[in-house]
């Protein structure tokens, strides 16, 4: 049944985030997957339960958060479906869904989520297509190719919507791509810019690449995936994203610093081009993509507001970046957040770190080194409270990796990291206490205030928080999606899911009435290291798969008059 109405997106309601609406990935464009509503508070999540669920139908990793626009939820799921349901009721609206073409295969069968623009929902697929749909009616209104998957590339980002443009980029930094991001215009899916994350030869940062000799054209299959949305500072006029990991892997096939490998760099949305960089580690033979956006956020220094960014990085590191009106980067410092054996000191004054060198695996010559390439934190959100001050960081510590790196000649579609993915061996002390966890750290003293840790699992959650001082997470693998008291780490709530949830949770309200929803539906990755820690240390093997939506709001007999003016709208 289409929509009879729909509320227009616009570049004023995405900049002024509306409580009751959550229209991006993160709800707001500094990614702080925060909710102002202060319905669901610490004295009533206990009474938090399901008003509705919706199981989509399909199996694999679902990461993608439900993006709520005045009553309509739409959830994309893996295999380029996106599902359309009345956020009230769970109804379903429409559905969009398209097969994949003949002879496709990709690596991470999963998607991120919707973006929104006027009157349309965007997704991008595996099989590199973005493509444009009626909000009402899910009627495809154009299609783009955004890349090329017979190379080995994919999509499985969120897009990003600023000044009618979707901006996308795609995965493939195992496969040898050269990452870029594109923006194409949302009216028309005219392609309009791109960033490429390894600049030519002659472009500015090509100086840090291989200009002869063996691996001159290391840069033609460099990596630097842009594979997740990147975050806004729309005030300025600045875009924040972060640039995965070098390709292959071993940093010897392109001796150099790698720009922008494994940096976040500052982009001008009109164009494409960049303004500055702050490059976290040089030369990357880790897999230590820096995809996550730095979340924007403002220091107390010296009694005044600094603009500053904040980042717990797959590195282990957690960096505090300055940020200004022209979009340039500073370095302000960088600490552990846990184990890195490879770093054995990071200058103070521009953050470049000196290496150990037994812990950089090269070619022909085994490296063993903390955290493995999953990293201190893989994808999922961080999030930040601007209340408590707090950024809360889905962390993973205590695993590290071994391997030798090996020539593996690039074909177009295959995988080439220069290491096969059974030669990587995944180390963990055998009486490991635990490996995933939350850390809450204020972000002005830059101290850890708690953590909370897992006995038997990854965390491959999200974090979204609250103005009423909770935080929401799932990531592990006994299903279980919690609340906690964001001061003091706190278990306050939990309720068992049909799956393992490893995709962000998120708010919104309906005439007055305040829903937290999430996706559970484990698998890709989660599901992968989970598989390992089954076969090598007796964890739980069967985490069982398929997507549901779930709704929850907290038992409330206030008269909906009464509600509605407990939160209060925008409009
Ligand atoms: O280099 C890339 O292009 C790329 C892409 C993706 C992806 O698109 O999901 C992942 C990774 N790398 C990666 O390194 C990684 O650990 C990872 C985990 C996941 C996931 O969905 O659980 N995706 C990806």
């Amino acid at each position: 049944e289409p929509l009879k109405t729909y509320s227009p997106v616009t570049q004023q309601r995405l900049s002024n985030p509306e409580p009751e609406n959550w229209l991006m990935a993160k709800g707001n464009y500094a990614g702080w997957s925060y909710t102002p509503l202060e319905q669901v508070n610490a004295g009533n999540v206990k009474s938090l339960r399901p008003v509705w669920s919706y199981s989509t139908g399909v199996t694999s990793g679902h990461e993608a958060p439900p993006i709520v626009n005045n009553g309509v939820m739409y959830v994309a799921t893996p295999y380029n479906q996106v599902i359309a349901m009345d956020a009230k009721t769970g109804e379903s609206v429409w559905r969009y869904k398209r097969d994949f073409p003949e002879g496709f295969s990709a690596f991470h069968y999963t998607n991120r989520g919707v973006a929104l623009w006027g009157d349309k929902v965007y997704v991008a697929g595996l099989d590199c297509r973005l493509v444009a749909l009626d909000a009402r009616t899910g009627k495809v209104a154009w299609e783009a190719e955004v890349c090329d998957w017979t190379q080995g590339a994919y999509i499985t980002s969120a897009p990003v919507a600023v000044n009618g443009k979707i901006m996308i980029g795609p995965s493939g930094g195992e496969f040898g791509v050269r990452g870029f991001l594109k923006a194409f215009d949302a009216e028309t899916g005219k392609e309009d810019w791109t960033f490429w994350a390894v600049p030519a030869p002659g472009q500015p940062g090509s100086e840090t690449w291989p200009k002869e000799g063996r691996w001159k054209d290391a840069w033609k299959i460099g990596g630097g995936t842009m594979w997740m949305p990147g975050n806004y500072d729309a005030k300025n006029g600045v875009l924040y994203w972060g640039v995965g990991n070098g390709s292959p892997w071993l940093g010897d096939q392109r001796p150099g610093d790698n720009l922008y490998v494994a940096s976040v760099v500052a982009l001008n949305p009109a164009d494409g081009t960049i303004k500055s960089h702050f490059q976290y580690h040089w030369n990357d033979s880790w897999d230590w993509a820096a995809m996550n956006a730095p979340t924007l956020i403002e220091l107390d220094r010296d009694g005044k507001k600094m603009p500053a960014m904040i980042s717990a990085q797959r590195n282990g590191y957690l960096y505090r970046l300055g940020r200004t009106e022209g979009g340039q980067i500073s370095f302000l410092d960088a600490r552990p957040f846990v184990k890195n054996t490879v770093f054995s000191s990071v200058d103070p004054k521009t953050g470049r770190p000196t290496y150990n060198q037994a812990g950089v695996p090269g070619t022909g010559r085994a490296g063993t080194y903390c955290p493995s390439v999953w990293g201190g934190k893989d994808w999922p959100y961080e999030s930040f409270n601007p209340k408590t001050g707090m950024l809360y960081v889905p962390f993973n510590d205590n695993h590290c990796m071994t391997y030798e790196g090996k020539v593996q000649e690039r074909v177009p579609g295959q995988w080439s990291a220069g290491v096969d993915i059974t030669d990587i061996k995944l180390l963990i002390d055998k009486d490991v206490k635990y490996i995933g966890g939350i850390q809450a750290i204020d972000v002005n003293t830059n101290k850890e205030v708690w953590r909370d840790t897992y006995a038997k699992s990854w965390m491959w959650g999200s974090i979204l928080s609250t103005a009423t001082d909770l935080i929401f997470a799932g990531g592990t693998s006994d299903r279980m999606f919690r609340a906690y008291d964001a001061k003091s780490g706190k278990e306050l709530w939990s309720f068992k899911t049909n799956s393992g949830i490893i995709a962000p949770p998120i708010s919104y309200a309906i005439d007055g009435k305040q829903y937290i929803a999430v996706v559970s539906g484990w698998g890709v990755d989660s599901a992968l290291v989970q598989g390992i820690m089954a076969d090598e240390h007796g964890w739980e093997k069967d985490v069982p798969q398929g997507g549901t939506v779930w709704v929850f709001a907290v038992d409330d007999d206030k008269a909906p008059e009464k509600r509605a003016e407990a939160i209060p709208s925008r409009r």
